[in-house]
């Protein structure tokens, strides 16, 4: 008996001890040595629980975090993972990331593998498969016939779509949300200059509309890759494999979208004309008759994988940021009456030239009663665009950006990085840095754009605001997403006034993707009378 209870001293309270004082004296030095604003590195777990503890305003807490330890910061994943993050917002470091020493921080296989749908698109490619797709992306997007059908489409859509349906809700005085309304309108837009044809989400607004569903797989896809960037590589694989969490989702979303591009591809390829002004124009006209895109060549009948991941992409590429940025600027201006009243003095004179219109053109649908500006008058708006700019400083549509390190180097600030380190770059946290845009950082103040005169737009370096990024792979859509947001934006501020509902939480959600939580709930009322509107 006395045997037995000196055996158990010996298997279980020894071992115990021996584990249990290191464990105590890390835990000590580490308390001892730490900054309770930064994340504890835990032994066993790293930094995971400060994440998961903080994950209800991730944003918030990293830019602490940024703002504590002066703009960069390391991370050390737990020890049974190869976790290795930098996190800097230090404009001379991201010059040297994405522009001088760009060859040396690819993406990587890493960000190939946490947006795995996109696998070899030009969002996730290097080297010459991401220099080849760049090429082309540019050839489609700056021909003027596709920037006519743009201009075209988005103001269509918005006198027949979105003004009108405004108007119904001022008329009924009921809350809505207006993230919803505003996402219908982005995916109808979208699918227009993709696959040139209109799925008339907007239209269906408050009932489920058939494309609707793409748009959630789109919103899963990248809730995922948040999730995938946040936690250990194996830990995420090994949840894949078992279908659990967050993962859980993955395939099922997939498979909506491969099924939406493959059926308008094969639509198309089997004689479907896309809607008239769309012919020969939308971004689908420019790859149908390439053997390369179809794995029996000249027949063209089966697209490849490649193809099909490439127009997802598109899908994800217009219609995601553009999503994301328009409840954020509506929301920016709903909260500033100060910035509504002189972007509506600087649209005065543009409405005046306006008539007002109550035709119902032939092709069915709804006109608006209310002014609707043409995206090519609004171009040399200049507070109308200091506005937009500084929602998108704020609220950066992809909040964090991501590279590898190839080689060894030593960024500007005197940080060294590793081969096989991955460089975080957190833009929503860059926005709120007063070292980097001042005391005043985290007001919405579309004056900081501006000349002294108010003449003209002053000069920012991208690789301080970073939203449409910097360097080689800088966003091939900014003009076509500033024309589109310009546009909304002008139709919505100029005839209504926008209310949030009192008590709404209006936070961002966990994804890659800057959407919002809880939607946008307001209220509209029409602007007074149009001649009023127009003096
Ligand atoms: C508010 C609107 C938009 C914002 C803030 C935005 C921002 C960005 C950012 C940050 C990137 C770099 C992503 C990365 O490499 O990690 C990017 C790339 C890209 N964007 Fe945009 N984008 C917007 C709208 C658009 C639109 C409307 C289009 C297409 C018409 C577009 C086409 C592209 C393409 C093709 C790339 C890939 C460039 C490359 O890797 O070489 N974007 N965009």
């Amino acid at each position: 008996m006395q045997q037995m209870a000196l055996l158990s001293v010996e298997l279980v309270v020894l071992p115990s001890v021996v584990l249990l004082i290191p464990l105590y004296l890390y835990i000590k030095s580490r308390r001892s040595n730490h900054n309770p604003l930064l994340p504890t590195n835990w032994l066993i777990l790293g930094v995971l629980p400060s994440i998961a503890a903080n994950r209800h305003s991730f944003h918030d807490f990293v830019t602490s975090v940024l703002t504590t330890t002066k703009l960069n910061f390391r991370v050390r994943g737990p020890p049974w993972t190869n976790m290795r993050l930098f996190l800097t917002c230090d404009p001379e470091n991201v010059r040297h990331i994405f522009t001088r020493n760009f060859a040396n921080y690819p993406k990587g296989g890493g960000f190939a593998a946490v947006f795995g749908t996109l696998e070899g698109t030009i969002f996730t490619a290097d080297g010459e498969p991401w220099r080849r797709q760049r090429t082309r992306i540019h050839h489609v997007f700056t021909r003027p016939s596709f920037l006519a059908f743009m201009s075209c489409t988005c103001r269509d859509k918005v006198a027949r779509g979105l003004l009108p349906l405004l108007s119904r809700m001022a008329a009924a005085g009921a809350p809505f949300d207006m993230d919803d309304m505003l996402g219908r309108l982005v995916i109808d837009m979208t699918v227009m200059l993709v696959f040139g044809e209109d799925p008339r989400c907007l239209s269906s607004a408050g009932k489920p509309a058939t494309t609707m569903p793409v748009a959630a797989a789109m919103d899963a896809v990248m809730e995922v890759a948040f999730f995938r960037n946040a936690v250990p590589t194996p830990l995420w694989k090994a949840m894949r494999c078992l279908r659990i969490g967050p993962e859980r989702k993955v395939a099922a979303a997939e498979a909506v979208l491969r099924g939406f591009v493959s059926e308008k591809i094969r639509r198309r390829i089997a004689g479907g004309e896309p809607a008239a002004a769309a012919v020969h124009v939308d971004i689908l006209s420019h790859y149908i008759d390439d053997p390369d895109c179809y794995s029996d060549g000249a027949r063209r009948r089966e697209p490849t994988d490649f193809m099909l991941r490439t127009f997802i992409n598109f899908m994800v590429a217009l219609r995601d940021p553009v999503g994301a940025a328009l409840p954020w600027l509506v929301y920016s201006l709903a909260t500033h009456p100060r910035v509504v009243a002189a972007a509506r003095e600087e649209l005065a004179p543009v409405a005046a030239s306006r008539r007002r219109t109550s035709s119902s053109p032939a092709g069915g649908g709804e006109e608006a009663m209310e002014v609707v500006f043409e995206p090519e008058e609004l171009q040399g708006l200049v507070y109308l665009r200091a506005a937009l700019l500084e929602s998108l400083r704020l609220y950066p549509p992809g909040p964090i950006e991501r590279k590898a390190v190839a080689a060894d180097d030593v960024l500007p600030s005197g940080h060294a990085v590793r081969a096989g380190e991955t460089v975080l770059v957190p833009v929503y946290s860059m926005g709120r840095m007063e070292s980097v845009w001042g005391e005043d950082c985290r007001e919405y103040r579309p004056e900081r754009w501006i000349s002294e005169d108010g003449a003209r737009l002053r000069f920012v370096p991208s690789y301080k605001f970073l939203s449409f990024n910097t360097g080689p792979r800088s966003c091939l859509g900014k003009g076509i997403a500033m024309a589109q947001m310009m546009t909304v934006a002008a139709a919505v501020a100029w005839n209504f006034d926008v209310e949030v509902v009192e008590g709404h939480a209006v936070e961002p959600k966990l994804s890659v993707v800057l959407q919002m939580k809880n939607g946008l709930m307001v209220k509209v009322k029409r602007r007074g009378g149009w001649c009023d509107m127009s003096r």
